[in-house]
């Protein structure tokens, strides 16, 4: 979390100061975690499907438990690069290297679709996270913490099709966080929830990943959501980074503060340009 610990100058107004006060007191207890993301470097990236060449040269250093964003038009490889990230798909050429050797459980992927087992009820759904440690004594305390973690400790007995969408992403996202996971990297996971859910849930997503440590890896078409919730924000266009905004705002971020609204202008403006230059 070192790029949250870089402020700009503080605003003198009461709330500002207020939120300045709150954020170093919260950045005090962040050592706890500092051990617990994983850094990434990925160095010449490339991959192609068939004469498809889709990421044409990545090359990106990730340090531990930094909150990333990815954004780009459809089709530019956002999914791609994360997917090759967490190790689903394999690259063309180059290379992907964590900090230390992760094992299978230190990264999760939580996608827009919740995938939940139809036929488990969702204590259950959240203890397929833990992979192998399912069979371990404590497996069942930490399938309800983590579902105590989303807001969902009285949802254990239920069925997922009684559930709602977003308290469905809710069981996906504590079967992602149950394992304890040290890269957590997040497909487009709010992109079929209303309004005012992909809010709270941008707000749990950020909570836990303060609370967690673990390093943050987020797809999203939405360039407000990234630059809410990210250190970070990389634009991703011809098969490269075109851009790699850093996000130098105190959190808790103000949604439709004037400063995100601005850094949001700067990324779509540069998105639509690009898109002008291709037609
Ligand atoms: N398994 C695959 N086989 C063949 N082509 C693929 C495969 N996966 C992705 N592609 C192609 O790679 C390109 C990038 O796809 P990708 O899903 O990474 O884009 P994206 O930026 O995540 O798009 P969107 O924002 O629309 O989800 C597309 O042209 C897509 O058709």
């Amino acid at each position: 979390m070192q790029e949250a610990l870089r402020f700009q100058p503080v605003d003198a107004r009461p709330v500002a100061r207020a939120n300045f006060i709150a954020e170093v007191q919260h950045l005090r207890r962040a050592p706890d975690n500092a051990a617990r993301g994983l850094s990434l470097t990925i160095r010449g990236l490339r991959k192609s499907f068939g004469d498809n060449e889709v990421l044409r040269g990545i090359d990106l250093h990730i340090p531990a438990g930094q909150f990333v964003a990815i954004v780009g038009r459809s089709g530019c490889g956002k999914s791609t690069l994360l997917r090759l990230i967490a190790g689903l798909d394999k690259p063309t050429a180059g290379s992907i290297a964590f900090g230390e050797e992760p094992r299978a459980q230190d990264v999760r992927v939580m996608f827009q679709e919740p995938r939940l087992l139809p036929w488990a009820r969702v204590l259950s759904n959240v203890e397929v996270g833990l992979g192998r440690e399912r069979a371990s004594a404590d497996a069942q305390a930490r399938a309800e913490h983590a579902l105590v973690e989303v807001g969902l400790g009285d949802k254990r007995g239920q069925w997922p099709s009684v559930l709602s969408g977003g308290q469905k992403q809710r069981v996906a996202l504590a079967r992602a966080l149950v394992s304890q996971p040290r890269v957590l990297a997040f497909d487009e996971p709010l992109g079929a929830l209303d309004a005012l859910t992909r809010i709270s849930m941008q707000q749990l997503l950020e909570r836990v990943w303060r609370d967690q440590g673990f390093s943050a890896i987020l797809v999203t078409h939405d360039v407000a959501e990234a630059v809410a919730l990210a250190d970070r924000v990389l634009v991703i266009e011809d098969g490269r980074i075109a851009q790699d905004v850093t996000v130098d705002l105190p959190r808790p971020r103000r949604r439709g503060s004037a400063e995100l609204a601005a850094l949001e202008g700067e990324i779509l403006k540069h998105l639509l340009e690009g898109s002008e230059d291709t037609q």
